[in-house]
């Protein structure tokens, strides 16, 4: 569906020009929602606004539906940017025009009959549910509200992309889960393509299907939202997956502890029905290892559970050794951490 290729843009000129994003490669299907995760500076904005062409590559090439956007000529690519919605952390809506007609602007602009604008507003309007609203303005509006707006404006030309820029950002996280619910229910009942771009794991882990994590440029790591949850391989994504299950200071001090010197320190992750299964408890009464419990938590990583649990297994190597393979072999995830 989308196919980057070798982007590169530089910003300035001459001896000031500094590269925002190098030689990046990128391929996102249709249908799914894919989250591009990075620290401030990363990229990201560089990178979501080349795939509608608001910023221009210095070089590399954007393939949309089998397009090559970075070969059209200007009226091609209006014509085309109709068919990729964006919605904005700061919403970007007409202070001046009301919820109803900032949902109508981008059919006015493409000269649709009045009739048809109206049926599609109001269906819009109630698919993000503002019926109530559509004679307010903007300054009216809670913040999720206006997002809503934006959703909607998106919408209204049938597109087959949504770029979301950092759209939760300026939100409180309650407003946060409900707007990142109907992106979810948009995206499968459209079968809508959505990129979204952010600084918060929790996003990602909230409705992407896969996730890139660009650093400095470049896309270090990307995959699966679980198995970059599970393996996380780049210092950059482990610091992000860490922040978001509280693995911090507390648990370093606990793992530094003093304990007895046949231990092990293990992190062990459950995805799917094993995280609500007895696979722990069972093994260890079969090895006879003791544990102490260091840290855990359960979320879900889109609709499918996931636990982490940090234990320290106290009992002869042996018997340690023998968990361990067994855990892993009934499918669980485990990596040691530390003696
Ligand atoms: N218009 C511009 N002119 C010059 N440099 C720019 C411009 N826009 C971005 N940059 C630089 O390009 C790099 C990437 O910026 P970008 O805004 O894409 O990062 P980001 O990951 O979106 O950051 P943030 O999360 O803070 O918005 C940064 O070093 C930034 O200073």
């Amino acid at each position: 569906m989308i196919e980057i290729r070798e982007l590169t843009k530089f910003y300035g000129k001459g001896s000031r020009m500094t590269p925002a994003l190098s030689n990046l490669n990128l391929s996102i299907g249709k249908g799914e929602i894919f989250g591009i995760i990075g620290h401030s500076g990363a990229g990201k904005s560089t990178l979501i606004r080349c795939i509608n062409l608001l910023e221009r590559p210095s070089s590399g090439e954007v393939w949309i539906d089998g397009v090559n956007m970075t070969g059209l000529n200007r009226k091609q690519l209006q014509s085309r940017r109709r068919k990729i919605g964006m919605i904005f952390q700061h919403f970007n809506l007409l202070s001046s025009a009301t919820v109803y007609d900032n949902i109508a602007f981008p059919l006015h602009l493409d000269g649709r009959p009045k009739a048809e604008i109206d049926k599609k507003v109001k269906d819009l309007l109630a698919l993000v549910g503002l019926e109530q609203h559509a004679t307010k303005y903007p300054a009216q509006l809670s913040g999720g509200q206006k997002q809503r707006v934006g959703i909607a404006r998106a919408l209204a030309s049938d597109p087959d992309v949504l770029l979301c820029d950092e759209a939760t950002s300026a939100l409180d996280p309650q407003t946060t889960a409900s707007i990142l619910k109907l992106l979810l229910d948009i995206n499968q009942r459209f079968n809508l393509t959505i990129v979204l771009i952010t600084h918060e794991m929790h996003v990602i882990q909230r409705i992407c299907d896969r996730v890139a994590v660009i650093h400095q440029g470049g896309i270090v790591e990307q995959g699966p939202v679980a198995e970059v949850f599970i393996k996380p391989q780049h210092p950059v994504t482990r610091e992000f997956i860490m922040r978001e299950t509280d693995q911090g200071e507390e648990l370093q001090a606990a793992i530094a502890a003093s304990h007895p010197s046949s231990s092990q320190t293990v992190r062990i992750s459950f995805l799917g029905d094993k995280t609500y299964e007895s696979i722990l408890s069972r093994t260890v009464r079969r090895t006879g290892v003791d544990f102490a419990i260091l840290q855990g938590t359960i979320s879900t990583l889109k609709n499918v559970p996931y636990g982490l649990l940090t234990v320290r297994f106290e009992g002869d190597e042996k018997a340690i050794r023998e968990t361990t393979q067994e855990l892993s072999a009934q499918g669980l995830d485990v990596e040691v951490i530390g003696g």
